[in-house]
């Protein structure tokens, strides 16, 4: 179904000024212009910035009456608006439009959205509602764990990656660095000076849990991660599946790192040194309760967790092109 030109009804931009070093706030403002003067808004449009880390979600989660919630940023802010929208009831829950300006924007990448730092809305007035796998975070020990996101909607990983991605955190903040250079710098560090293994129990759908000795582990909605990393090239964000993706044992750095690169364009998947699959829930027994494990390129901290898929939770919106 293709919208018309008024057809994100009553719209609610949440923007966080923080992404993408700062440029978002600008961003947000030339949007609100840009759906106003067009007309893209049938019964006007609200803009709202975010104020603290987390704020989004309670934003998203009071946007009852709303028809479409734009989130503007890069996939923090993503993760936490569809979280907000998640807390809502499904009747009548606001579809979801990602406007990126962020410094991965891997959820653009599944949806098709055009992306790249600087702001492109123009295909808000030709786009399609969608449904949307969300998946769902369940904390399973008693750590205390009030901050960390319960639900993703492109990536959840443990191990190296999860380093790499928490990593450009600290990268963005001393470097100018963005997009894939901000990962690929922080995977030099990781891959430099922390490299090591997570040992863990996986238990998939249910089954029996397997010991894996893990260097990383992806469940994936969408195929991209860590800025336009095709880890599990073949996901669909709306299969009702999970697409994993992981490597373990005695894996010597060398022969990691051309995999590692090679999964830039996706072309690790025939490599003997990973292996493939799907799953509905994934549970995951750590043996420590510090390692690096993201959801959306945010820290999750837990030593026992389950991801679980959520089929067609969030209604999101596509370029027409793109669907
Ligand atoms: N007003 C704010 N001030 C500081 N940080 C904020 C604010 N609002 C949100 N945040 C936090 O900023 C972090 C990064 O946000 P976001 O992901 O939107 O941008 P980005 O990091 O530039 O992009 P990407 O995740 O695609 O690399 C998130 O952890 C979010 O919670």
């Amino acid at each position: 179904m293709k919208t018309d030109r008024a057809a994100l009804g009553r719209a609610l931009i949440i923007a966080n000024p923080a992404a993408h070093s700062g440029e978002a706030g600008a961003a947000a403002e030339r949007l609100q212009r840009f759906l106003d003067c067009s007309g893209a808004c049938a019964a006007g449009s609200r803009l709202v910035y975010t104020e603290r880390p987390r704020h989004a979600t309670e934003l998203a989660r009071a946007s009852a009456g709303f028809d479409t919630v734009l989130a503007l940023g890069g996939d923090g802010v993503v993760n936490e608006v569809a979280s907000g929208l998640m807390d809502l009831p499904g009747q009548g829950r606001p579809r979801l439009g990602v406007v990126p300006v962020g410094s991965g924007n891997d959820y653009a990448r599944t949806l098709g959205i055009p992306h790249g730092g600087k702001l492109d809305a123009g295909w808000l007035l030709s786009c399609t509602p969608e449904p949307v796998d969300v998946g769902r975070i369940e904390l399973l020990d008693d750590g205390g764990q009030g901050g960390a996101p319960r639900y993703f909607v492109e990536t959840f990983s443990v191990g190296l990656d999860a380093a790499i991605a928490l990593g450009t955190q600290e990268l963005r903040e001393s470097t100018p660095l963005t997009g894939t250079a901000l990962y690929l710098a922080s995977s030099l560090s990781v891959f430099g000076m922390r490299y090591r293994r997570y040992p863990a129990r996986v238990s998939m759908d249910g089954a029996e849990p397997e010991a894996r000795d893990l260097l990383l582990m992806a469940v994936q909605l969408g195929p991209t991660y860590g800025s336009g990393f095709r880890i599990c090239p073949e996901a669909d964000p709306a299969d009702g599946l999970f697409d994993t993706c992981y490597a373990a044992g005695r894996i010597p750095r060398a022969a990691a790192v051309p995999v590692f690169l090679r999964a830039k364009g996706g072309h690790h998947t025939g490599s003997r040194l990973v292996t493939m699959g799907r799953a509905r829930r994934v549970e995951f027994w750590f043996d420590g309760d510090d390692y690096p494990i993201q959801a959306d390129g945010e820290l999750v901290r837990s030593s026992h967790v389950a991801v679980e898929v959520v089929p067609g939770a969030l209604t999101v919106l596509r370029p027409r092109a793109a669907s």
